[in-house]
Parts: C-alpha cells; sequence; structure tokens
C-alpha cells in the first residue's frame, strides 16, 4: 500500500529546496550631493520555499536597501530579483503590484497607523486591494487571533506595547495572503522576552502556513533561534552563506568571526544559583569539539562541574554536567545551539 503521508513530506521536502526567490547580480547605488554610494554590488542568493532565511551584518552594511529591493520598495539599479521563476524588473505593472502583494513586510518600528485602531490598521492593505469591506474584517478577525490580539481589536497603536505592535504589523503583513514575509530588524526594539515571544509567532506562521520568512537582523541570536540558513553581508556584499549550524561552528569571513564569535576576552559571568544540565555524548565524533564550538558560538562560559567522557574507537562516550550562566538569555543561546547541533542534554535542577 503506497504511503500518502510519505508522498506529501516528499513533495514538501522537493517545494523547500525550490527556490522562491533568486537574486542574481544585484546592485544598488544612490547618488548623493557627495557623489555615488554604493549599498549593494552583485548580490548573489537563493531563497528556498518554505525557509526561514537571516540576513546579517553591521549597521551599513546594506541589509535595509537588499530586503527593500527584493520587493522593489527600491529598483535594484543592475541585477535581477526572480520571484517564483519570474524577473520582477519584466513584469507589467498590475503583475508587479500582485508579485508585491505576496510579500508581506514587518519594520523595527512597527509602522503602524497612529489614527486607526487594531483592526482598522490590519484592514488597510485589504481596503488598497479593494477588498469588500465585510471580508476584509472578517480576514482580520481570524488574523488578530492568530497572532493573539483578538481582545485588543479596538485599541489604538499608542495604547499598545512594543511586542503587541509588532503581533499587529505581523497580522497587517498577512492581510494579503503573503508568500513571503519580509521582516527588517522586526526584534531590534523589543526586550529579550518579547522578542522571544515575537520569534515563536514568526517560527509558528512559518511552520504552520508554510510562509517562507526572510529575517534581516545585525542580532546573532536571532538567526540562531530560527533561522535554516543564513548570509552574512558586509561593506555590500555577501561575503559567505549557508546552513546555520554550518556558519556558527566555522564562519569563514573576517565579519562572520567578529559576529559569531565577538571578543570573548574579559567577560566576567555570574554562575550564581544558575541552571544545571547534564549533556550526553552517545555516539558522536570524539575529534570534534562540541562543548569548545557551543563557547565560541553562544559568546558566554559555561561551568564544567563534573565530566565523565571517553573516547571508545573515535566515538564521544559519557556525560558532563555543566553549569550555565545566570543571565537567562546566555543560557537560552547555549540550550538552542544544543539543540540545533543535536546534542542531547537534560535539565538536573
Ligand atoms: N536613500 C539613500 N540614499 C543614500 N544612501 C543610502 C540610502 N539608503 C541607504 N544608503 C546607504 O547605503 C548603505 C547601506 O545602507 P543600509 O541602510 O541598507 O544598511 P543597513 O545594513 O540596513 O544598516 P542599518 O542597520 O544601520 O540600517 C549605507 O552606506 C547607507 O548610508
Amino acid at each position: 500500500m503506497w504511503d500518502r503521508t510519505k508522498e506529501r513530506n516528499e513533495s514538501m521536502d522537493q517545494k523547500k529546496e525550490e527556490a522562491i526567490i533568486r537574486l542574481e547580480g544585484l546592485g544598488k547605488q544612490f547618488a548623493t550631493s557627495n557623489g555615488t554610494v554604493t549599498a549593494l554590488d552583485d548580490i548573489n542568493l537563493e531563497i528556498r520555499r518554505g525557509e526561514i532565511f537571516g540576513i546579517i551584518g553591521l549597521s551599513g552594511a546594506g541589509k535595509s536597501t537588499l530586503v527593500r529591493c527584493i520587493n522593489y520598495l527600491e529598483e535594484p539599479t543592475s541585477g535581477r530579483v526572480i520571484f517564483e521563476g519570474k524577473n520582477l524588473s519584466a513584469m507589467k505593472e498590475k503583475e508587479k503590484r500582485l508579485a508585491r502583494q505576496s510579500m508581506g513586510m514587518i519594520f523595527q518600528q512597527f509602522n503602524l497607523l497612529a489614527q486607526r485602531n487594531v483592526l482598522q490598521n490590519v484592514c488597510f492593505p485589504m481596503e488598497i486591494a479593494h477588498m469588500d469591506s465585510r471580508k476584509a474584517k472578517e480576514r482580520a478577525k481570524e488574523l488578530l487571533k492568530l497572532v493573539g490580539l483578538e481582545e485588543r481589536m479596538k485599541a489604538y497603536p499608542a495604547q499598545l506595547s512594543g511586542g503587541q505592535k509588532q503581533r499587529v504589523a505581523i497580522a497587517r503583513a498577512m492581510a494579503t495572503n503573503p508568500r513571503v514575509l519580509l521582516c527588517d530588524e522586526a526584534t531590534s526594539a523589543l526586550d529579550p522576552n518579547t522578542t522571544k515571544a515575537i520569534l515563536a509567532l514568526l517560527k509558528k506562521i512559518n511552520r504552520e502556513m508554510g510562509i517562507t520568512v526572510i529575517m534581516i537582523t545585525h542580532e546573532m541570536a536571532v538567526i540562531e533561534a530560527i533561522c535554516d540558513r543564513v548570509a552574512i553581508i558586509d561593506h555590500s556584499h555577501i561575503v559567505e552563506s549557508g546552513k546555520v549550524s554550518e556558519i556558527f561552528s566555522g564562519p569563514k569571513s573576517d565579519i562572520g568571526r567578529q559576529l559569531i564569535l565577538g571578543d570573548a576576552s574579559g567577560q566576567k559571568e555570574n554562575f550564581g544559583n544558575s541552571r544545571l544540565i547534564r549533556v550526553i555524548f552517545d555516539g558522536r565524533e570524539s575529534s570534534e569539539p562540541v562543548i569548545a564550538n557551543m563557547i565560541l558560538a553562544c559568546k558566554a562560559p559555561v561551568n564544567i562541574m563534573h565530566a565523565d567522557t571517553r573516547d571508545i574507537e573515535g566515538k564521544a562516550m559519557g556525560q558532563m554536567l555543566l553549569q550555565l550562566p545566570e543571565d537567562e538569555v546566555d543560557a537560552g543561546r547555549i540550550c538552542n545551539y544544543l539543540k540545533t547541533a543535536g546534542v542531547a542534554f537534560e535539565e538536573v535542577r
């Protein structure tokens, strides 16, 4: 008997490998009174359908320009944006408008309309798309439920917290049924706990609705928390890209090393009464420096309380008791790293 689930999963896997967006030789220059500024130079990237793709770089590297060129908020000076197999610049106006509606966008500063309440903000893009107002309201309510804000439909942006404003912005970005969500520093104005909640929401939208997410950020922790693959941009160029776990464990570019490893010297960590975890080694290559890589990637030390590991024919076996830093964000990064790297561990207290 043939297995429908397996068939569906295989077809989803194939779809995942498919490029939804391809950037080919993309360039953007700005003419300023001080001469020409090159914000992007020969950018080549492939973003796969259904993935969460991160683009990270320092301030001024070209991140915002890149994301704005992807949906033609800025017209590239050279190169091509291929969306679902079609060249955006070769599209007629109507087709281009539909393609742009398929790419929702959220921003660091939320960009909500202050004079409109939450429901009206979410309805706004549907009004512009001339959707029937009753249907628009119904859809807006569904979206507000999805982002957990159905109770605040009548509130105005000024009455909301940063995290709530970003939830409204996410609901609004989803209003036109986009297949891609572009997030420009979406969590940079939020505190760590709110950041975590917004990232969890974006991940849920990605996994449950199959929406491709592109995250622009200067924070490695954001990439680490939810991205499948990442590209590092520096001085208008992509300097490296690949799976997050691979880039994290061995950044090749100078800027990659700086972003991932940072300045690990001079850190004073407080362990106090912090969490203990037991890391289990059950046969991975003993030559792989798991704990050292973790410390470098997370830029946070751990306290090795006890270790009982041995090398059996090149395989690491045994366990290690680690005390995590007291700082919750650092401890969370370490746990996330271990999960991403597929290292088994359990909480001891
Ligand atoms: N409209 C513009 N006119 C002139 N120069 C611009 C314009 N937009 C961006 N730039 C320049 O292009 C370069 C890349 O800017 P961009 O905002 O894309 O970088 P970024 O990585 O997003 O930085 P940040 O995180 O600080 O916003 C910078 O040198 C910037 O000054």
